[in-house]
């Protein structure tokens, strides 16, 4: 049973002070019967903050409940069986990873087939899910009843794998490697341009190209159609927009490459013997063409607002909401849909006389009210997860903070 069912329970009108201590207690009453093994043990405290655990998630749970309301929550997200894509992204180490792992596990529960994937190339999902999950291919996630499949896409090493083909083996050591990554079509016109062999440093972008890469596999592969639910962990907000506008980026490239194949079309006897191939010129142009189409559909997917939304992870201080502000604004002009705003690491008023925990709720009220007057966040649908003094790793954790997060 989720704890959201017996905290929602208590009534959100309690007021502040007065009656806060009955509907804590109320509240403690119902959640002592969750059976959470890692935070169902005796009051825990968060350094000099010195409340217990379920304590300041009640206090939490009450503070978040009215902007809930409000907004269209998770129901709207579980509706529908096609398949919807989620990517959670902002500042480094807000809790991105914990966000888009917490709602894996929670659409995984809800009986839809789900995939998250990392592409930042820093990957914390085996941490957050407390098992190996490198590798580059997809793995089963342990301990939950329905698939649920987690992928980290291993940049640097391919990277690397990129730097040392095109060094060892010139145009077609880089082309062999885009060929692995399913970009056969671009790797043959690479091969054919030698424009591999200008590469013997990795483009701007490839790390991206690679996630995107995948992100292909999944749009057209038979085999995962059984996934109705994929979620992206995306890398710091500069990493993000620069896979968001990579499809324009090689829609635009490939274009010049088809012109510029035409021009050398004289040469295609010579280069077919380079490569061994025959009939080099027709089918790699047909190739040429499905890329693109490809990239078209890639492109779209990400500013489809039927099938996609984009989720801005952000923790209440000013400079967190001042990036996710600038977030905001380059996906606005991507034409990327992003609907819900998460402010996680919330603290709720202390209880105590801790005066670094008052000037720290402080802070965070300053930088909330930023958000309430930010033209490009004000708009989205708020949602406030609270700073939990332990950390959030492995399955049953993950379903807590799903079950806060995600109303
Ligand atoms: N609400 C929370 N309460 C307490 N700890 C949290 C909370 N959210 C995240 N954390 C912790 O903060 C750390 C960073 O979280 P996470 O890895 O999810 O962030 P991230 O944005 O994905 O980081 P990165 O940009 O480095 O990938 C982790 O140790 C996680 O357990």
């Amino acid at each position: 049973m989720g704890s959201s069912l017996m905290v929602s329970s208590i009534p959100y009108s309690v007021s502040a002070s007065a009656t806060k201590s009955m509907a804590v207690s109320a509240i403690l009453r119902n959640l002592s019967t969750v059976s959470y093994p890692s935070f169902s043990r005796n009051a825990r405290y968060f350094g000099v903050v010195c409340l217990p655990f379920r304590t300041r998630i009640a206090l939490q749970v009450r503070s978040i409940a009215t902007p809930a309301e409000a907004v269209a929550g998770f129901d709207e997200m579980a509706a529908g069986t096609e398949r919807k894509y989620y990517m959670l992204g902002g500042k480094g180490g807000v809790g991105k990873t914990s966000c888009a792992a917490s709602l894996a596990v929670k659409f995984a529960n809800h009986g839809f087939p789900t995939i998250v994937v990392s592409t930042d190339p820093a990957h914390s999902l085996s941490d957050s899910f407390a098992q190996d999950l490198t590798g580059g291919t997809l793995v089963p996630v342990e301990g939950l009843d329905s698939p649920l499949f987690a992928l980290e896409i291993n940049p640097e090493k391919a990277r690397e794998e990129f730097r040392s083909a095109s060094q060892k083996n010139g145009g077609s050591g880089v082309k062999d490697f885009i060929d692995g990554m399913g970009l056969g079509a671009l790797a043959d016109q690479l091969g054919d341009l030698k424009l591999g062999e200008l590469l013997d440093t990795p483009p701007p972008g490839l790390d991206e190209a690679i996630a995107i890469s995948k992100v292909m596999q999944f749009v057209e592969a038979p085999e995962y159609s059984m996934f109705k639910r994929i979620i992206f962990d995306t890398a710091p907000t500069g990493h993000t927009l620069r896979l968001l506008s990579l499809p324009d980026f090689l829609d635009k490239s490939i274009g010049k490459i088809m012109k510029l194949k035409q021009k050398i079309a004289s040469a295609t006897s010579a280069i077919k013997s380079v490569f061994g191939k025959e009939e080099v010129q027709d089918s790699s142009s047909d190739k040429l063409e499905q890329l693109r189409e490809r990239m078209g559909k890639v492109r779209e997917l990400f500013r489809d607002t039927d099938s996609t939304e984009f989720v801005i992870v952000t923790i209440p201080t000013v400079m967190a909401v001042s990036e996710s502000s600038r977030l905001r604004a380059s996906l606005r002009k991507e034409n990327v849909p992003v609907k819900r705003l998460i402010v996680n690491q919330v603290l709720p008023p202390s209880a105590s006389d801790c005066k670094f925990c008052a000037m720290k709720r402080k802070d965070q009220l300053r930088a909330l009210d930023m958000i309430q007057s930010d033209p490009e966040l004000m708009g989205l649908k708020l949602i406030q997860a609270p700073l939990v003094d332990v950390e959030i790793r492995g399955v049953p954790a993950l379903r807590f903070m799903g079950d806060i997060v995600w109303q």
